[in-house]
C-alpha cells in the first residue's frame, strides 16, 4: 500500500487583507474561519481522513506557531490516525518555497506521493478519484481542475489540455488574456521525484540571479510559475476534471457561498448535522447548522443556508437566510437577516435588517469608482446594530454602534 502525505497552505497574516473585516480578529486566521460549522481547513482535513495510507497532514504557513496550537489539538482528537503539525516558515516562502525549505521533514516515513491542498477553497475534495486516475497516468503532477465563466477565469492558473488523455500542454497563472475556461482548483497530487524539479527549479533562479547584477537571491519559490509551468513543458503535469462544487473563499462575502456548498453536502454525506424540524421547534427550510450551544426560538424562520455558532441566541420572530453567524452574537425578536456575516459578539436589536446581495462570481471587488459594489453585508466583532435599523451592502468594521440606517458603505 502507497504511504501519502497531504500539506496544507496556509500562507500567513499579511495575506489576509481581502478578507477584511474578519481577518481583523486576529485569533482567528483566515483558514480557521468557520463554513458549516467548522473552520475552512477542517474540511480538508475530513476529506484527507478518509485516505488510506495517509499519516501525516502538515500544515505549512508565516503565522506565528501558537495560532494553530487549539485547532491542532481539536482535530488531533477527531482524526487519531493523522499525525497533524504546524510548520512555520521564517518569512513568507511562496507557494513552493515551505514544501521546498520543510522536503525532509515532508519525506520522512518515506510517503510515495504527497497531497498539497490551497486552505483557502471549499471543494467536494474528490482526492480518491485523483490518486485514481494519478496512477493510471505517466505524469509526476495531477492538479485538480474545473470549468469557470470565461470572464473569471484569469483570476486562477489556467490550463490549456489535450482532450483524450488529459496532459497538460499549457499552464499559464492569472493569464492577461483569456486561454482556457479549464483552471486550477489549487489541488494537486505529486509524485516524490518532484523535490527534484524543485531543486532544478532553485537553482535555475540561483543562475538567473548569477546573472543579473540587479537581482537578490531569496528562498522562495512559486509553485505555479517555477514548478507547475515547467512541469507542463516537459509532459508531467495532467489534470483531473471535476463537474463537483468547488470555490475559491478569498473575500469574507465568499465564505457565505462556500457555507451553502458544504451545508448542501451535508445533505447528502451527513444529514445528522444538519438541524432537524422538531414539533415545537423552529421552522427551518433547506440546510441549517446549529452548534449544540446557540439558542434559537421556536418562534424563528431559519434557512436554507444558514450556520449558526457557539451560544449565539436567535430570538423571537427572526428571520434569517444564506447568512453565518458567528460565536456569541445575538438576534433580537423580529429582525430580518439575510446574505449577511454577523460578527463574533455582535448584537442586532429587534426589528432591525442586516441585508446584503448575493455574489455569484468570485466578487473580489469591494468598491468601485468609490463606490461600494452591492455584496455580502459584513459584520466584523463586536458590531451593535440599533433596534429598528437596516444595514444593507455594507461591511461594517468591528467595534462600531450603528444608530442609523446605511446602504452601500463601508462603515470604519
Ligand atoms: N505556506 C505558504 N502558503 C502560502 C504562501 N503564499 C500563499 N500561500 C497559500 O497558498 C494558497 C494560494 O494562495 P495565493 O498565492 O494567494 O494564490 P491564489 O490567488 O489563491 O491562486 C492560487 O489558487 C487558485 C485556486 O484557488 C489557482 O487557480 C491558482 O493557480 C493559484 O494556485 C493559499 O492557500 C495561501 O494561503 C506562502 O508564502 N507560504
Amino acid at each position: 500500500m502507497n504511504v501519502y502525505k497531504a500539506i496544507i497552505l496556509v500562507g500567513g497574516p499579511s495575506r489576509g487583507t481581502r478578507f477584511r473585516p474578519l481577518s481583523l480578529n486576529l485569533n482567528v486566521p483566515k483558514p480557521l474561519f468557520p463554513v458549516a460549522g467548522h473552520p475552512i481547513i477542517w474540511h480538508h482535513l475530513e476529506a484527507l481522513s478518509k485516505i488510506e495510507g495517509l499519516k501525516e497532514v502538515l500544515l505549512i504557513g508565516f503565522f506565528e506557531d501558537s495560532i494553530f496550537h487549539r485547532f491542532i489539538d481539536d482535530a488531533a482528537r477527531e482524526f487519531p490516525k493523522i499525525n497533524i503539525r504546524y510548520l512555520r516558515e521564517y518569512q513568507s516562502l511562496g507557494t513552493a518555497g515551505g514544501l521546498y525549505h520543510f522536503r525532509d521533514e515532508i519525506q520522512r516515513g518515506d510517503p510515495q506521493q504527497i497531497f498539497v491542498l490551497n486552505a483557502d477553497v471549499a471543494c467536494s475534495f474528490p482526492l480518491k478519484e485523483m490518486m485514481k486516475f494519478h496512477n493510471t497516468h505517466r505524469g509526476l503532477c495531477t492538479i485538480l481542475g474545473t470549468k469557470v465563466a470565461r470572464e473569471v477565469a484569469n483570476k486562477y492558473g489556467c490550463l490549456v489540455a489535450k482532450p483524450e488523455s488529459n496532459e497538460v500542454l499549457h499552464y499559464v497563472e492569472k493569464p492577461e488574456s483569456f486561454i482556457s475556461d479549464l483552471i486550477s482548483c489549487g489541488i494537486y497530487l505529486f509524485d516524490c521525484a518532484i523535490f527534484n524539479e524543485m531543486k532544478k527549479a532553485m537553482q535555475n533562479k540561483k543562475n538567473q540571479v548569477d546573472q543579473d547584477q540587479f537581482m537578490d537571491h531569496d528562498d522562495q519559490l512559486r509553485l505555479e510559475q517555477d514548478l507547475l509551468r515547467p512541469l507542463a513543458e516537459s509532459m508531467k503535469l495532467f489534470v483531473y476534471v471535476t463537474n463537483d462544487f468547488w470555490r475559491q473563499i478569498k473575500t469574507a462575502g465568499s465564505a457565505v457561498p462556500a457555507n451553502a456548498l458544504y451545508l448542501e453536502q451535508y445533505l447528502e454525506t451527513n444529514p445528522e448535522r444538519l438541524l432537524k424540524k422538531e414539533p415545537d421547534g423552529p421552522t427551518i427550510v433547506g440546510c441549517v447548522y446549529k452548534h449544540p450551544t446557540a439558542f434559537v426560538d421556536p418562534s424563528a424562520k431559519i434557512g436554507p443556508n444558514v450556520s449558526i455558532g457557539p451560544r449565539a441566541v436567535i430570538g423571537k420572530g427572526v428571520r434569517i437566510k444564506d447568512s453565518i453567524i458567528l460565536d456569541n452574537a445575538e438576534i433580537k425578536a423580529n429582525s430580518c437577516i439575510i446574505n449577511s456575516i454577523i460578527g463574533w459578539d455582535s448584537k442586532i436589536g429587534t426589528w432591525a435588517r442586516v441585508e446584503g446581495t448575493s455574489i455569484t462570481n468570485d466578487q473580489i471587488v469591494i468598491t468601485q469608482n468609490g463606490v461600494k459594489v452591492p455584496s455580502i453585508t459584513i459584520l466584523a466583532k463586536e458590531v451593535i446594530v440599533r433596534d429598528e435599523i437596516i444595514i444593507r451592502n455594507c461591511i461594517v468594521l468591528p467595534h462600531k454602534e450603528l444608530k442609523t440606517s446605511c446602504h452601500n458603505e463601508i462603515l470604519m
